[in-house]
């Protein structure tokens, strides 16, 4: 969709910003471009839009080069999200998201409700904020407001030069999470420039680690933290690049654990005596659809304190089920309160000692995921479904393991010439 072909750009003065790149872009991928400030990410970028133009090679958009293309409708296949925003104060946010429309002659009222439904893609009413000014928004809606209007006219590429960097971070991790979600919808093709190899590595499908001028690397995220293709790029990446990884290693099936499983309407004493038999200290709880309901605990304490038998304790909490898509509600009863009090083991179902199970996560979700999970729960382990079905917990040790298996295979597997690196002959 997008490819440089020995791209160069020297200014007059004789820097050379970007020094015969060569890479490509797939029709509906996000690229981040990442690398320490003055490498040239944002002279690639605009080499894109002609806003800078190339001194060698040549940029091909669709396989047509761009240098024979008008400007200006070049840009209008174009969007393009910069971290100054640059709004037009003196518009409301309909009108600005509104702006590529009416330049394309679009009818007004056409315009106004491509813009209102944009801004309701990125997350903001347009009955709440269509009509503000850009300074009565936060920095993180005017950012959703770039981002509304650059997808305004639908181009197919979008280009975003730190459409992030300027708000705080928590802002920031909302504003990325909302953009990979968008993006899962719109599909298009986009360079992101960033210089937090994060962000890069969230966001990316593939990442440009950029040297001086020149591509070190240009590959997966999960190859470019398990890879390092050079020495800079290790370095780049950090020794705490096992951490990062956690973001892009998917919880797998084979990584969990299989405890004992009882179902709500077993016998209490009888699913007790298995847990004593098995030498287990708390059981997953099933409906009788085998959909996720809770845990049961062998001793009683655990269903006064909630906290499991290995002293890692479920808190049911708020919120995380709104996240990551909550099950549906299995079985009644059970609940945190656990039913008719004071019922021993004598007597009753596992419905009544059974506490509802909030931590949990589907089954590919990566493991930074589980590990945040895990913390915001205080959880020693997080159950893990696939769709409704319960596959199994993750443990901490278990994430350790995967998190091992997902370093170890990079090292085993890949090649260093499995590795598809973009270097440009040094000075
Ligand atoms: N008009 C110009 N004239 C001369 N040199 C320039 C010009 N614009 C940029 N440069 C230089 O080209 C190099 C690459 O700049 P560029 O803006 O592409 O870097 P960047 O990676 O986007 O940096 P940052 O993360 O700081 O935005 C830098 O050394 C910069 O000083």
């Amino acid at each position: 969709m997008i490819r440089f072909e020995h791209v160069t750009k020297r200014y007059a003065d004789g820097t050379t910003a970007v020094d015969d790149l060569s890479f490509e872009v797939a029709e509906g991928e996000l690229v981040t471009l990442v690398g320490p400030s003055g490498c040239g990410k944002t002279t690639t970028m605009k080499m894109v839009n002609r806003l800078i133009e190339p001194t060698g090679g040549r940029i091909l958009l669709d396989g047509q080069d761009i240098a024979e293309a008008d400007p200006v409708k070049l840009r209008r296949r174009i969007g393009y999200v910069i971290q100054q925003v640059g709004l037009f104060p003196h518009r409301t946010v309909l009108e600005n998201t509104a702006t590529v429309p009416h330049l394309l002659g679009w009818q007004r009222k056409r315009a106004r409700a491509r813009a209102a439904e944009l801004l309701d893609l990125v997350g903001l009413d347009p009955s709440v904020y269509g009509d503000r000014y850009p300074d009565q928004l936060s920095g993180g809606q005017r950012q959703r407001v770039g981002v509304a209007r650059a997808l305004a006219a639908d181009p197919p590429v979008l280009l975003m030069d730190e459409p992030f960097g300027a708000v705080d971070p928590v802002v920031r991790e909302h504003l990325q999470t909302e953009f990979l979600r968008l993006q899962s919808q719109v599909r298009k093709t986009v360079l992101f420039v960033t210089h937090d190899i994060e962000e890069a590595v969230r966001l990316g499908d593939r990442i440009a680690v950029y040297g001086s001028g020149r591509i070190e690397q240009f590959d997966t995220p999960a190859t470019v933290l398990g890879a390092p293709a050079t020495p800079y790029v290790a370095d780049f990446v950090g020794a705490d690049r096992g951490l990062k990884r956690l973001s892009v290693t998917p919880i797998e099936p084979a990584d969990l654990e299989q405890p004992p499983v009882v179902h709500l309407d077993d016998p209490l004493p009888e699913a007790v005596a298995r847990l004593a038999a098995e030498g287990a200290r708390w059981a997953v709880v099933l409906d009788d659809a085998d959909r996720l309901h809770g845990w049961i605990s062998r001793r009683r304490g655990g269903r006064r304190h909630g906290r499991q038998g290995d002293g890692h304790g479920l808190r049911g909490g708020r919120g995380h089920g709104r996240r990551a898509g909550r099950p549906r509600a299995a079985g009644t009863g059970g609940g945190t309160d656990g039913g008719p009090a004071g019922r021993g083991t004598g007597g009753g179902t596992v419905r009544d000692r059974a506490r509802r199970m909030e931590a949990w996560l589907p089954v590919g979700a990566p493991l930074k995921q589980a590990f945040a999970t895990m913390l915001q729960y205080d959880a020693g382990w997080i159950a893990v479904l696939d769709d409704d079905r319960f596959l199994g917990v993750l443990t901490p040790a278990r994430l350790h393991q995967a998190l091992r298996r997902s370093i170890d295979a990079d090292a085993r597997d890949i090649a260093r010439s499995d590795v598809s690196l973009e270097t440009i002959a040094g000075s």
